[in-house]
């Protein structure tokens, strides 16, 4: 639960797991169904990839050899500042990423107050900070080969890599951040997610929750 000390009327929601586990499928089913309850200027998603440091002041053949798995390279500062700002009733400006340029865009994305604030991103569980703004966590448990197969056709279809530089980045980053990081956070989680983004039951259970926290506020 959350220990902020602001009284607000916003729930935040922290959706983590291993990338590709099927993190967005369910914060955007759990949107998309919640928002026909709720109405669209009531329940939002903040992904935490749009929180990854600004590298544009480095070479591309630096910022690809940057270890994206590992929380050091998360702005959670600004993640918790914005949380922290629209809990009090202030809009906030979400940066724009470019997997393809590995940094910040110019652009950013204005983001307004919310009664239901879905994060979802792999390393919100390993960082206190982001926990104690949360009302509620869960960690998607997808088998791990599962997800590197899924992740090696999202990233050459979507995210312009080859697949040699998938599975590289995999073996020297991903797969060892993951056992270091991220498997551990799920001790923090409220409730695991078995077998990813198309679990019915547990979105419905999720769903629920949520409508009860909303009904505590
Ligand atoms: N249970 C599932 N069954 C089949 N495909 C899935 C499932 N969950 C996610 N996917 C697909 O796998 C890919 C990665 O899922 P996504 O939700 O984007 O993962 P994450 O946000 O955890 O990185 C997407 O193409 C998504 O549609
Ligand atoms: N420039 C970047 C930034 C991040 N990544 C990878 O993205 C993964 C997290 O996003 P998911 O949607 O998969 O949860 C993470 O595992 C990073 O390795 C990247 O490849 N390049």
């Amino acid at each position: 639960m959350s220990n902020s000390t602001q009284k607000s009327s916003c729930i935040v929601i922290a959706i983590a797991g291993a990338s590709a586990s099927g993190k967005s499928l369910i914060a955007s089913t759990i949107y998309n169904e919640l928002k026909a309850e709720l109405g669209i200027d009531d329940i939002g998603i903040i992904s935490e990839d749009a929180y990854y440091r600004d590298q544009s002041h480095l070479e591309m053949e630096e910022r690809i050899k940057t270890n994206y798995d590992h929380p050091n390279s998360m702005d959670h500062e600004l993640l918790v500042e914005h949380l922290q700002a629209l809990k009090s009733g202030n809009a906030i400006e979400i940066p724009e990423y470019s997997y393809v340029e590995h940094t910040r865009l110019p652009t950013v994305r204005a983001f307004e107050p919310k009664r239901v604030i879905i994060l979802e991103g792999i390393l919100l569980l390993t960082d206190e900070k982001i926990r104690n703004e949360v009302d509620m966590s869960i960690f998607v448990d997808a088998p791990l080969d599962i997800c590197f197969i899924r992740r090696l056709k999202r990233d050459m279809e979507e995210r312009g890599r080859t697949m040699d530089s998938v599975i590289s980045q995999y073996n020297k980053t991903v797969r060892p951040m993951f056992l270091q990081f991220i498997q551990p956070s799920k001790q923090y989680a409220d409730i695991i997610v078995p077998r990813g983004g198309k679990n019915r039951v547990a979105i419905n259970i999720l769903k629920a929750q949520i409508r009860q926290l909303l009904g505590q506020k």
